[in-house]
């Protein structure tokens, strides 16, 4: 690529919550910039309809979802759209040429039968399946450089990955101990209306929903599993928050052969040493959802409890950022072999 000109990144469900945040921060990206916004339901209206806040950013009209018309004016796409749209979409974009960055859960877990059990769709296709790199940056981000395809992960699955990769690598906890609480909020829903995200069933109120179905579950037994090197079950739930951004999990373990506070301290800061997005709060301090809003950061912070000999690890993120769109031009960063933090600077909105 010649350096002088920015690499062309086109949106496919740039009109949901997860593309409008692909524009917001591919607006400030240094080498990268947004030349088609695209919509399979309003082509050729401007997105400043259903988006007024981009008005003087992005003015021009939405495209229609055309693979050779995306290759002309792209050379990246990113679909952020729902689950079993990207494996009927990326086949045609890949041969157009275009390197595809998926925010669904298409490309995510290999076994086609776990897919559909879970996600209760039609799974993509083996031959693209085996293409894909699952772009957990902090973990497997070495194995992104050059892909074509590229599987962001789940918004969930980022936050509480990052809070336990490094303690089951370690032989730190067990894995067979784990419990995962989760908690969103209302964005990672989607823009599209519903009887449970609407305002007066939600506001004042916190509910747990689709516990022990929830479609996030394989995908942290996936990479538990492969870390661990045997195969771990977990308990998942999640809970919908009043508040619009921000996920929370908090999760419990029983740790192994006597590791102290200072053992998980010093694990954490090393193995996220050179890993910019994620910060580990000192002891006794732990995360709140505000203090990463609006960032691609991941905060992580622990509490003992030497009665039940458990650790509580909590890990904070912006589900549309790194649980979604930021993670996603990470994932582009490294593909291309920039620095990972292009155009992820910000610094979170407080209060
Ligand atoms: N919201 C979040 O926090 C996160 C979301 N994700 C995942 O990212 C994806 C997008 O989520 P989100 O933005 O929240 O969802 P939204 O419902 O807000 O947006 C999805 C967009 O996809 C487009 N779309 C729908 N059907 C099709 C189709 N057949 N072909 C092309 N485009 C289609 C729609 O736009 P149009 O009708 O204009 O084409 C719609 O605006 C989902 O898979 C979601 O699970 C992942 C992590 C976090
Ligand atoms: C609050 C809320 O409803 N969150 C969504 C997150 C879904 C999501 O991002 O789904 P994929 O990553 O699998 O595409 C949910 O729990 O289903």
């Amino acid at each position: 690529m010649d350096m002088s000109e920015k690499l062309k990144i086109a949106i496919i469900g740039s009109t949901g919550y997860g593309g409008v945040e692909l524009i917001r921060l591919l607006a400030s990206h240094p080498l990268a910039e947004v030349t088609s916004v695209i919509s399979s339901s309003s082509a050729g209206t401007p997105i400043t309809e259903g988006y007024p806040h981009l008005t003087g950013i992005r003015e021009e009209l939405l495209d229609d979802v055309e693979p050779q018309t995306i290759r002309s004016k792209a050379d990246v796409v990113f679909l952020a759209t729902p689950a079993a749209v990207a494996s009927k979409l990326a086949p045609d974009l890949l041969a157009a040429g275009l390197k595809v960055i998926d925010l669904s859960g298409d490309y995510r877990l290999q076994d086609r039968d776990l897919y559909e059990k879970w996600y209760k769709k039609p799974a993509a296709d083996e031959e693209y399946l085996k293409q894909a790199v699952y772009g957990l940056a902090e973990v497997y981000g070495d194995r992104v450089l050059g892909a074509k395809l590229i599987s962001n992960p789940g918004c969930y699955v980022t936050a509480a990955l990052l809070g336990l990769v490094p303690a089951v690598q370690a032989g730190f906890i067990d894995p067979d101990s784990i419990i995962i609480d989760a908690k969103s909020g209302v964005s990672g829903a989607g823009r599209g209306a519903s009887l449970g995200t609407h305002y007066s069933e939600l506001n004042e109120s916190l509910k747990a929903y689709k516990l022990n179905q929830h479609q996030h579950t394989p995908e942290i037994e996936m990479v538990l599993s492969d870390i661990a090197g045997r195969p771990v079950v977990t308990t998942f739930s999640t809970h919908l928050v009043p508040m619009t951004r921000g996920i929370m999990t908090t999760m419990y373990a029983t740790v192994k052969d006597s590791r102290s506070a200072d053992d998980f301290m010093e694990l954490y800061r090393s193995y996220y040493e050179n890993r910019p997005f994620v910060r580990i709060r000192p002891e006794g301090q732990l995360p709140a959802t505000k203090e990463v809003w609006g960032s691609n950061y991941c905060d992580i912070g622990f509490a003992f409890d030497s009665r039940t000999g458990r650790v509580t690890i909590v890990s904070v993120i912006d589900n549309l950022v790194k649980g979604a769109a930021g993670q996603a031009i990470q994932n582009m960063n490294l593909m291309m072999g920039w620095d990972e933090t292009l155009g992820l600077q910000f610094v979170p909105v407080y209060p």
